[in-house]
């Protein structure tokens, strides 16, 4: 038997409820990733990508419909499982980076796993060999006051596949970049997960990064159409 798809998004609806009334953001999106494929998402602004982002990262429940990760029906899930599914099956990576002024680099990366209590010397070691793969050996120590923007934002995606995730989650990961920078950060972050069987779903406003994913869809009228 297949294996089922990291993430699936079934007939997922989602409204907000505004001062002038109901604001149908997703009405019916339906998503489906596989193992090993990049996906990006490109859409107007405010029409649902960081919306469906967050649903689909289980940070939020939709109204109606179903979010699946590998098989299991997030609805149907307690709430500390799908805390355990976020922390050991997906990893974000946000427009801004969020680190932590006050904790180095590396400590910035293995947070997460030093608050689950989980091996701390087998995390430190595979923190710095991220932190190696995006060219930031020997500044591991550094705080991100230290850091340029674009390192700080190699530093947040280091976090984010700190845990190995089987699912990426990326929103304008690197949009608060300059061009080249950009282009840079973004090439590193396609290398490492490449490869990885990571089923990835990016959020951007560039056209040149949507071409270099494996698919393009967009939203409209709050369903996932093919771009
Ligand atoms: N918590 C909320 N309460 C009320 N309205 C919300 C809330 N979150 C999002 N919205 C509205 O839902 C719509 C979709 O927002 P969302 O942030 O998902 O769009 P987006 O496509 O990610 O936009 P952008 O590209 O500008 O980041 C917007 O009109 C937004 O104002």
């Amino acid at each position: 038997m297949s294996n089922p798809p990291p993430l699936e998004l079934r007939a997922v609806t989602r409204s907000f409820t505004t001062e002038a009334g109901a604001l149908p953001v997703l009405t019916g999106a339906d998503l489906t990733i596989q193992a090993g494929e990049i996906v990006a998402l490109v859409a107007p602004s405010g029409t649902g990508k960081s919306t469906l982002l967050h649903l689909a990262g289980l940070l939020e429940m939709p109204d109606g419909g179903e979010v699946f990760i590998e098989g299991r029906a997030a609805g149907k899930l307690a709430d500390d499982a799908r805390t355990t599914i976020r922390r050991d099956t997906i990893g974000f990576v946000y427009q801004f980076h969020h680190l932590l002024p006050e904790f180095t680099a590396e400590e910035n990366i293995i947070l997460p796993q030093m608050a689950a209590k989980t091996a701390h010397g087998a995390a430190t070691i595979r923190a710095r060999a991220l932190l190696a793969s995006f060219g930031l050996a020997g500044r591991e120590g550094h705080r991100p006051g230290k850091l340029s923007g674009g390192e700080q934002q190699r530093v947040a995606i280091a976090r984010a596949l700190a845990n190995a995730p089987r699912i990426l989650l990326a929103d304008e990961p690197t949009g608060n970049l300059d061009v080249a920078t950009s282009a840079r950060v973004f090439a590193e972050l396609m290398q490492a997960v490449r490869g990885q069987g990571v089923a990835a779903l990016v959020a951007t406003h560039n056209p040149e990064l949507a071409r270099q994913m494996d698919r393009v869809v967009t939203l409209r009228d709050g369903r996932v159409t093919e771009a």
